[in-house]
């Protein structure tokens, strides 16, 4: 009760236990999307991510754990023809239109009342993943890991890929700096900068920092995680997203925020990132809050890989992430009805 205390804030007690309560109920169904999409990026490969973190065994697993699953299968996305760049931004329509269908599949799995699972991927899906959340929810808090900010506006962005640039069509903050895409007018801006939590950044364009600075966003940046350590960063993002109200989690999990010895096979993999230990907290410690209501886990490309174990380490530790977000922790776990066998 105490560590549910620390991380809930004070509150009567009562009430506390019926709040835990009842989000452990809900956090144990898991509505899973797979989201088989790469076109928010350049290599090929990212779209194989949903069926090989099933292949790994996610739905058993998550069941072992006392976790109801239902999975929704793989979204089917339109080919868009003539998806000329626009400016300098490429793929744009086929990023808008089949964030749509995301974000309409996001609303009927939440309407459903699962914790929903989007498998991608690339990153830009946040965007479909994010607005249906928050269409079927309300104001929502949003945990971002990754070793990127993904929040280049479509004429900041040095690249043009739309996986680098998914927050900035979310946050209201932006939107006098964000032009209307093809594909793109759907797009309601749901999420205010103070309800943003960045984990593990060590690559940021200096267009992104800007806007970071602009906006006051809340960064636990590498140095961060060095300086205070996962445990302190955990306790300091609940803490300030839990400020007055306490609003449902959306964690977008990029496999890439994970050290490349761990995780290499990914589109865009950048040295000195978190632990797999460091990872796993993260998962465990939101888990526990009882307030995650969606989670994304993006990015696996298993054509990076360069080896077998390459591909085995980065897809299992996909699947770890997501185990410990429905509540698996490394002390063990038993469900409450479970009594030792008598002689
Ligand atoms: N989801 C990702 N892996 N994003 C990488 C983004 C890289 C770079 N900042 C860009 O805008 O293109
Ligand atoms: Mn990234
Ligand atoms: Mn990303």
């Amino acid at each position: 009760m105490r560590s549910a205390r620390r991380l809930l804030g004070t509150g009567s007690l009562h009430h506390l236990h019926l709040h835990l309560h009842l989000h452990q109920l809900h956090q144990r169904s898991a509505g899973i999307i797979g989201a088989p999409f790469s076109k928010g990026q350049p290599r090929d490969g990212v779209d194989r991510g949903p069926d090989l973190i099933r292949a790994a065994g996610l739905l058993d697993k998550l069941q072992g754990q006392g976790c109801a699953v239902k999975d929704y299968g793989n979204l089917q996305f339109e080919e868009v023809v003539d998806d000329e760049p626009v400016g300098r931004v490429k793929r744009v329509r086929a990023v808008g239109s089949a964030n749509q269908r995301l974000s309409e599949a996001v609303q009927a799995v939440k309407r459903d009342g699962h914790t929903t699972v989007m498998l991608g991927g690339d990153h830009s899906l946040a965007i479909g993943s994010i607005h249906g959340h928050s269409m079927a929810v309300g104001e929502l808090s949003v945990v971002w890991v990754d070793a990127h900010a993904d929040i280049n506006t479509p004429l900041s962005s040095p690249t043009g890929n739309l996986h680098g640039q998914p927050m900035s069509y979310l946050l209201h903050e932006l939107q006098s700096k964000v032009p209307v895409l093809p594909n793109f007018s759907w797009i309601k801006p749901c999420v205010r900068a103070k309800d943003l939590v960045y984990i593990g950044l060590r690559d940021v364009d200096p267009e992104e920092h800007y806007i970071l600075k602009l906006l006051g966003v809340k960064v636990f940046s590498m140095s961060e995680v060095d300086q205070l350590g996962v445990s302190r960063v955990m306790e300091e993002t609940c803490d300030y997203l839990s400020d007055k109200v306490k609003k449902p989690i959306h964690l977008s999990y990029d496999i890439d925020a994970v050290d490349p010895s761990v995780t290499p096979a990914t589109g865009t993999p950048v040295p000195g990132g978190l632990t797999y230990r460091e990872a796993v907290f993260i998962t465990e410690h939101l888990s526990q809050t009882g307030l995650l209501s969606a989670v994304d886990l993006v990015e696996v490309n298993p054509l990076r890989a360069r080896t077998e174990q390459d591909l085995r380490s980065t897809v299992s530790t996909a699947v770890d992430l997501l185990l410990g977000c429905f509540g698996r922790l490394r002390q063990g776990n038993h469900s409450a009805g479970y009594r030792l066998p008598e002689p």
